[in-house]
């Protein structure tokens, strides 16, 4: 189920935006991709669901090209969810159930089908089922977004693109919203791509991490080979260390001692900082 580009290059307006990209994104798998404001990483995602008509270079689904109509332009890709920044924004129905069945009643679902989807997206969003007759532009702003991503999760897609999905929302909404997408790909074995510049979020629940700059993919890897072992390449790309990490970088330096956090998850990483402080030498360091 993999999508693979084979040197894409993307120009807009006589500008080349995306040089020369080569990449698989694995079926299953939470892909982050950071880097410095401008550096291409919404022109990548946009490229992958089909929005950029034109490009040059390779994309396939399965090895199979990705379509495109007569005019040789790219197709939007239906398989492919994209929650863009602020999705709220795009909430036009009546109440959140209309709002949430739009799509798959387009599809022709039958109402049973419907019924038993929309109990299990709402579970899965922390969404009361009481919320199905509200008014959706009545809702809080966290909530909103809530229903706005759990429509496009409705469809059920089999990539879904994330940009920038916490922007705006106080810590502990950005918290639950990442974990319940999470637990849902997981559950689901799905493909995200999560762009963010919250580089604490991105080292928690990653399992891949592109960086780009000026429009070039730097590096595609392991998040745990990233911040653990290859922060150089952070530096590289002009971007800070996730906390936890710099944090753990300070406790090394203190103690003398090299740790080896098992991931670069923060209860990981405060793990192994807690047994150093706890350790003799740090305390008499201290
Ligand atoms: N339609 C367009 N016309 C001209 N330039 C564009 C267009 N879309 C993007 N660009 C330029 O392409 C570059 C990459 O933009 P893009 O939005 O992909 O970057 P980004 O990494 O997502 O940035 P940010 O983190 O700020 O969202 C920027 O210099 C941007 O100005």
């Amino acid at each position: 189920m993999a999508y693979e580009l084979n040197d894409v290059s993307v120009r807009i307006n006589g500008k080349e935006i995306l040089q020369a990209v080569s990449c698989t994104l694995q079926e299953g798998k939470w892909i982050s991709i950071i880097g410095q404001t401008g550096a291409g990483k919404s022109t990548f995602a946009q490229m992958i669901k089909g929005l950029i008509p034109f490009y040059r270079g390779k994309y396939t689904h399965n090895r199979q090209l990705l379509p495109r109509d007569g005019k040789g332009k790219m197709k939007i890709v239906p398989q492919i969810g994209y929650v863009f920044q602020y999705p709220e924004h795009q909430i036009f129905e009546t109440t959140v159930y209309k709002e949430l069945a739009f799509a798959p009643k387009m599809k022709g679902e039958s109402p049973e089908r419907l019924e038993e989807a929309l109990k299990m997206v709402m579970g899965r969003m922390g969404l009361s089922e009481e919320l199905l007759q509200e008014n959706p532009f009545r809702l809080s702003g966290g909530l909103k977004r809530l229903v706005a991503i759990a429509s496009v999760l409705f469809a059920e897609p089999e990539l879904l693109i994330l940009d920038e999905p916490t922007a705006g929302l106080d810590p502990v909404s950005r918290m639950a919203l990442l974990k319940q997408l999470k637990a849902w790909q997981r559950e689901n074995n799905r493909t995200v791509l999560f762009i963010s510049h919250q580089l604490e979020d991105v080292a928690e629940y990653s399992d891949e991490v592109m960086i780009f700059k000026e429009g070039c993919l730097l590096v595609h890897l392991d998040a745990n080979e990233l911040f653990l072992k290859r922060t150089a390449l952070m530096e590289q790309a002009g971007l800070p260390l996730p906390e936890p990490i710099q944090l753990l970088r300070i406790i090394e330096a203190l103690s003398g001692r090299i740790l080896e956090p098992v991931s670069c998850r923060e209860e990981d990483i405060m793990q192994q900082v807690r047994l150093a402080w706890q350790s003799r030498g740090l305390q008499n360091e201290g």
